[in-house]
């Protein structure tokens, strides 16, 4: 059991209590009366064929306060597309799967190419983009949950915990992120939030001072999550990156959209373990080397739009003092990592600081050098007011899809 402690300035809900998955299920299927609840997918077809997804497929079977599930499928040829319609049959619920590659949804993609409003990346934040955009276009929901497809430890008390906070009508929040600790296999995980994200926050707010933007972003305890939750309206207005910065940009987003007291962050699970990818010190495009550049360009860039002026000097500064306090921070985890029985090896940990003190300073040249860049994809009410007919035209393509391959 966790402490009730609020850090920050958004509410945090806690696990304070064994409270059945039970009682809670059936409190949603109430709420679900007055708020239909869809959950989003995004995922790549190989996870299909991962360890992770059957079972959450199988969990999702069992859930009774669903109104829709939304999947957007990410490389996938036909015949996998078609695998995909198979894979995801046992889910009771009404499913659409979004064959991204598909000429029907390229179509589309042309469509909005030519008015310069197509995501200019692939990857996970257009996948989401357009699962939301085919949800807003249906028009039958309230309440959104979204989450990752290589959660090896799920379990469908995670959906519920997340979606709550959205689903209640009591709840005024607009937007829930879900938290929990990254330790699997004996071990701490999670080396982005732990030794990029949380040691970066503090460096800035060492050298900027308390800035409200900072201390929003630090309030978060995993702001990395790739779970989180909605209401319907949130969707209209926000603009998400296409790359790594898509979780930090959805959080940067809310937060200007809305006063932080509609805004929360809970609970979900006691453990989590995903998919790992490589650290990746030779390929700065690849890997954990990739997100910590993205993800440093966006926190950086939206300072900038806050009013803070850089320099190649205020990133050396940053680095610097970034590089400091990570390391201090690897004490930290290490002693935590011991009083809870984990393994922890301070090379790897040291490794990952030295490559994303490197990055840090990288993503600040690059921002410095490219201070236009905006790989951000437009809003849906942008796309409407440019395209009027382009919710028939999503939904059109996703249900003809559907007719013609199921
Ligand atoms: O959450 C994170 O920090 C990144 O996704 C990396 O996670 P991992 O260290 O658990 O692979």
């Amino acid at each position: 059991m966790g402490d009730f402690y609020q850090n920050g300035i958004i509410t945090t809900l806690h696990n304070l209590a064994s409270r059945s998955n039970a009682e809670m299920e059936a409190e949603l299927i109430r709420f679900s009366e007055v708020r239909p609840m869809s959950l989003v997918l995004p995922c790549l077809y190989s996870e299909l064929e991962g360890p992770a997804l059957d079972k959450i497929v199988t969990e999702l079977a069992t859930v009774g306060y669903l109104n829709e599930i939304v999947i957007g499928l990410d490389r996938a040829d036909e015949s996998q597309y078609k695998h995909a319609i198979e894979f995801f049959s046992r889910l009771p619920q009404n499913h659409r799967i979004l064959w991204n590659d598909g000429p029907r949804l390229q179509a589309v993609n042309n469509m909005l190419q030519e008015q310069g409003l197509a995501p200019k990346e692939l990857g996970k934040g257009c996948n989401v983009w357009y699962c939301l955009g085919y949800i807003l276009a249906q028009g039958t929901t309230s309440s959104v949950a979204l989450h990752d497809c290589d959660i090896l430890t799920y379990d469908r008390s995670l959906l519920a915990r997340l979606i709550y906070p959205v689903a209640n009508p009591s709840f005024n929040y607009q937007f829930c992120k879900g938290y929990y600790a990254r330790v699997a296999e004996s071990k701490m995980n999670g080396r982005v939030t732990r030794l990029l994200v949380t040691p970066l926050m503090r460096a800035l707010k060492k050298i900027l001072g308390s800035l409200d933007y900072l201390e929003y972003l630090d309030s978060y305890r995993y702001p990395l999550a790739g779970e989180f939750s909605f209401r319907v309206d949130v969707i209209n207005d926000i603009r998400i990156p296409s790359d790594w910065g898509l979780e930090i940009g959805v959080l940067s987003e809310v937060k200007r959209n809305f006063s932080t007291n509609r805004l929360c962050q809970v609970d979900i699970a006691d453990k989590y373990d995903h998919k790992h990818q490589k650290l990746s010190v030779e390929d700065a495009q690849a890997g954990l080397s990739k997100m910590s550049i993205d993800i440093s360009k966006g926190i950086f860039r939206k300072l900038a739009t806050n009013g803070v002026v850089f320099s190649t000097e205020t990133f050396r500064s940053i680095k610097a003092t970034y590089y400091r306090i990570a390391l201090d921070f690897i004490e930290t985890y290490r002693n935590d990592a011991i009083i809870n029985g984990l393994k922890f090896d301070v090379h790897n940990e040291e490794k990952a600081v030295e490559l994303f003190a490197e990055n840090v300073l990288k993503a600040g040249l690059h921002f410095l050098e490219n201070p236009m860049e905006t790989p951000f994809i437009p809003s849906w009410n942008r796309v409407q007011s440019a395209i009027p007919d382009i919710f028939r035209h999503l939904c059109y393509a996703v249900d003809d899809d559907y007719r013609e391959f199921s």
